[in-house]
């Protein structure tokens, strides 16, 4: 599998890596939250959901945060994440709103990793993804489905489509509503993780899908998230316990 390279963080070998959310509303909750999960000491990478910041379409509170933020991370790399409302996110906004609030966190390098959803204006996402690569910021591509889980070879359509179209990690979380949902999600994972040449990240969501957040290393998926207290999604586990099972699941 290829390995990408993020700051000190590799994805794509070794145990799944850590990213922990932050869900504040307002910038100091964002800052306040961001110190209590650098001192946790559990974190490989931070999340962003900017859905939840009640400013982020100001442009100069969004820029302004994130640099911040970076104060506070020293040198350990920002996801940032615009989760739409249509994929299970907070706020709703345009299409061209949405890539407005791109344009500035690439044009500003205010993040190391963007999330790009996949069912956006193919042409739209094209250029974004160009512009983020011309300013060193990796694309992580994402798909959404809080109902239910598609099948095996829909899941590995929507993974190859996410390459083809430049991401450098392909993401996609789904909610199970069966056991053998969660068996597809690790099947399409574990059917993906060579032939696609792309670090992959995947998730079944809930109780029942939990256990594909253990599993990244055995079928193929590069990074988990983790809680120190709120959570992003149903099914995520606090962060000393999740790092706690990888390191008793982890093989050489
Ligand atoms: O894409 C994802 C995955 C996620 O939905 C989860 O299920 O852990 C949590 C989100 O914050 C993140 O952007």
């Amino acid at each position: 599998m290829r390995i990408v390279k993020v700051r000190n963080v590799e994805f794509g070998t070794d145990r799944p890596k850590i990213a922990v959310p932050i869900t504040g509303k307002s910038s100091d909750d964002i800052i306040k939250q961001a110190e209590t999960i650098m001192s946790s000491d559990n974190a490989d990478l931070i999340e962003w959901r900017i859905d939840f910041f009640d400013q982020v379409e100001d442009a100069e509170k969004l820029v302004e945060t994130a640099k911040k933020l970076r104060q506070v991370m020293g040198e350990m790399p920002l996801l940032t994440t615009f989760r739409t409302h249509f994929e299970g996110g907070v706020k709703e906004l345009s299409e061209e709103e949405y890539f407005d609030i791109c344009r500035v966190l690439i044009k500003e390098k205010a993040t190391d990793l963007l999330d790009l959803e996949l069912f956006r204006k193919t042409s739209k996402l094209k250029e974004i993804i160009a512009e983020a690569h011309e300013n060193n910021i990796y694309i992580i591509m994402s798909n959404h489905d809080f109902d239910k889980t598609p099948a095996t070879s829909e899941l590995e359509r929507r993974l190859t489509l996410m390459k083809t179209y430049g991401a450098d990690i392909a993401k996609i979380a789904v909610m199970p509503n069966s056991a053998r949902d969660v068996l597809n999600l690790l099947l399409a994972t574990d059917n993906m993780k060579y032939k696609l040449n792309c670090p992959l990240i995947t998730m079944a969501m809930g109780d029942l899908g939990k256990v594909t957040r253990i599993s990244g290393e055995v079928f193929g998926s590069c990074l988990t998230f983790g809680t120190v207290g709120d959570a992003s999604a149903p099914g995520q586990i606090e962060s000393t316990n999740l790092k706690g099972i990888l390191n008793t699941l982890k093989f050489d």
